[in-house]
């Protein structure tokens, strides 16, 4: 199947220090792509680069079969590539519903009154994260999982093909870190998601494929029972920690 993104020999250095050395990455329609690996491995730098917030210094970035790897950050999402940040960018003094309806109008805030297929939207945009009731909430006054649904509402209200998100779960108790998985599995099949998270509970159980990067390369991409179970990935991720992997008995 054609690739929607392929990032093909992708490297990036700052100054002196080579933080991706070559990555190969191809991700198809519909998936959730986990990007794992040892802090410091490249995982945010390099979606930072599909993003186009940073420009790669070697190889190539294509999308739907056309080269990106020269479009500003803009221009990538006009053709569909959305971003949720790991830093909230939210507008504090703006309630839930104004955010998305920002996201929704690139810009505008709606009327009061009117706009009502707008409003239908960003009630749609809220209650799919299950934030419906939040929607004249001032973000200020909403908790910090709140605020992260509401980050992925504000991306998905722009309509992304391709959905970027930086750690979802950071931060996230338990109970939270439970919604977030159910919330990432109801986006839509026609939104694809390339995630990175630390959380191997919540990357095994949203992720129908995972990219583990290591010294600046993807050391290899698999199911999640693939990775589990690779002992390549145990010794370079887990330094031969076995039993951290979920799923993987002791000894096994
Ligand atoms: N703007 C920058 N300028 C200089 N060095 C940077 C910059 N951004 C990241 N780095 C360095 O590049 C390397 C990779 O960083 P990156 O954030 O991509 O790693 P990561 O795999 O996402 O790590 P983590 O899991 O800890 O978030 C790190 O050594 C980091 O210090």
């Amino acid at each position: 199947m054609t690739a929607l993104l392929h990032c093909r020999d992708v490297q990036h250095r700052f100054g002196a220090l080579e933080v991706l050395r070559g990555v190969q990455l191809a991700v198809t329609v519909g998936e959730r792509h986990a990007l794992i690996g040892p802090n410091g491995a490249g995982k945010s730098t390099l979606l930072k680069l599909i993003a186009g917030e940073e420009r790669p210094s070697g190889g190539s970035i294509h999308y739907r079969g056309q080269d990106i790897t020269r479009y500003p950050a803009y221009r990538r999402a006009r053709i569909g590539i959305g971003r949720g940040f790991q830093h909230s960018t939210l507008l504090e003094s703006l309630s839930a519903g104004q955010n998305v309806a920002l996201a929704l109008t690139g810009g505008r805030l709606l009327a009061r009154q009117g706009d009502c297929r707008r409003l239908a939207e960003v009630d749609v945009a809220l209650g799919s994260v299950g934030l419906r009731d939040m929607a004249p909430v001032p973000v200020a006054a909403m908790s910090y999982s709140q605020r992260r649904r509401l980050e992925i509402a504000v991306a998905l209200a722009a309509r992304p093909q391709l959905l970027l998100l930086d750690e979802p779960a950071a931060g996230m108790s338990g109970e939270e870190r439970g919604t977030l998985v159910e919330l990432l599995r109801a986006v839509p099949p026609t939104v694809t998601v390339v995630f990175v998270e630390h959380d191997l509970d919540v990357v095994f159980d949203v992720a129908t494929r995972v990219s583990v990067l290591h010294l600046g390369a993807v050391l290899l991409t698999g199911t999640g029972q693939e990775v589990r179970r690779s002992r390549e990935v145990q010794e370079a991720y887990l330094g031969g920690r076995r039993e951290e992997v979920p799923g993987v008995p002791r000894g096994a």
